[in-house]
């Protein structure tokens, strides 16, 4: 054994590069969060005052007011801290379904919501995007696949989940469309939030949520692993389900601790506390979504002056993770020794990351939290890459 690759860690990225990479513009801590992290790096710092035997309800440092703000932030009435929106798709999944329920879920949805319903032992019916170019879900197929599932089963599916906004294109789901469809047809409604709550402004109550499951590294400012699953009044005593369970020889019981949170929620430390550290921060920052999207409108519209390349999803984008088609970069690709990393290459060249290492016939990227300057410079980069390479950029309009 080797321990020396264990010393002096180093992550490999320049902090001082740009950082494109759509998965990690939200997840960036704030200056607090960062304190915080220092602060309670150590195991079970959070439980230095925990007498009520959950995290959630520990008052120094103040996890209850969080959790209680954190709901009235998203318009739900009641929050648990999960390990990442997985855990909280997961425990929704859990405590309303039973094994072998049927729920239905956007064809956009995250591989973690195909595999929380797979561990849950259900089944799942897709409802179809529409395809090339703009893979769009239309709310009114909600509906469609309840019945069918109602035809085919008997019964209305157990749940339905949308991702309010997909992580390949971007778009930004109707989740009020299908909010309204689910309370029509008495079908509970879990919500992805992973790439919106934290950035965007969201009323889980206006959208007509029962479940909002959130990711706190992927949005709000925290460090991994970090979710939040939110719910309602109506819910919160099913998913949040206190343990009955008694040893059968000592007698034993845990009646204060919460199934699905595996007693208290798995996330205490660094994770809540940089949540924690940089929540208001995050309550600033949803306010300025429109100045944000702007931003990633900008960028687009510079890329698609490089000929053959178009953005992929809904135009103009309504977020600032954007895909694009880049066939013109594939081609040149084929002619340069580093093939497919030629791209990853020449961003790096100029002091930008986050474009997968290998692809240049398609990518995404994510302006979140770039200021005006430096979108401009990953335009102009961008377009630099494609005239030293032959490839024709038109005029900006
Ligand atoms: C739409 C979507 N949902 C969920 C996740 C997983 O979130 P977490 O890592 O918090 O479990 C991702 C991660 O990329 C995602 O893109």
């Amino acid at each position: 054994m080797n321990l020396d690759i264990y010393n002096n860690l180093k992550r490999g990225v320049e902090s001082t590069y740009i950082n494109l990479n759509p998965i990690q513009r939200g997840g960036v801590l704030t200056a607090e969060a960062r304190k915080a992290v220092l602060e309670f790096a150590d195991g079970y710092s959070v439980c230095d005052y925990c007498f009520e035997s959950r995290v959630d309800l520990v008052q120094k440092p103040p996890v209850r007011n969080l959790s209680a703000d954190i709901a009235e932030f998203l318009n739900m009435d009641d929050v648990r801290f999960t390990a990442g929106c997985r855990h909280a798709k997961w425990a929704a999944m859990h405590m309303v379904t039973e094994p072998g329920d049927t729920i239905v879920l956007d064809s956009l949805a995250h591989y973690t919501s195909y595999l929380a319903a797979e561990a849950n032992q259900l089944k799942v019916v897709e409802v179809p995007h529409n395809g090339y170019p703009e893979f769009t879900i239309d709310p009114q197929m909600y509906a469609e696949k309840f019945e069918e599932v109602e035809r085919k089963t008997g019964s209305l599916p157990a749940l339905a989940l949308l991702t309010h906004v997909d992580y390949r294109y971007g778009n930004v789901a109707d989740a009020a469309a299908v909010g309204k469809i689910c309370k029509e047809y008495g079908v509970p409604f879990l919500l992805n939030t992973a790439y919106s709550s934290g950035i965007m402004p969201i009323d889980g109550k206006k959208l007509g949520v029962d479940f909002l499951c959130a990711s706190g590294h992927k949005s709000w400012a925290a460090s991994a692993p970090m979710g939040i699953l939110a719910t309602t009044f109506e819910w919160s005593q099913q998913v949040f389900e206190k343990s009955t369970i008694r040893g059968d020889w000592s007698g034993r019981g845990f009646t204060k601790k919460e199934v699905a949170l595996f007693g208290c929620s798995p996330v205490f430390g660094a994770p809540v506390m940089s949540l924690m550290a940089s929540f208001p921060a995050v309550v600033k920052r949803v306010k300025h979504w429109n100045e944000e999207v702007e931003n990633a409108r900008y960028l687009a519209s510079q890329l698609e002056r490089i000929e053959g390349f178009h953005q992929m999803g809904v135009k103009p984008t309504e977020h600032t993770l954007v895909a694009f088609e880049t066939f013109p970069f594939y081609e040149v690709s084929a002619t340069t020794k580093r093939r497919g990393y030629f791209l990853y290459h020449e961003l790096k060249k100029r002091k930008i990351t986050g474009v997968h290492p290998g692809m240049s016939k398609n990518f995404k990227l994510n302006t979140y939290g770039l200021s005006r300057e430096q979108v401009e410079y990953v335009a102009d980069a961008f377009i630099d890459i494609a005239r030293e390479h032959g490839i024709k950029v038109g005029a900006s309009t």
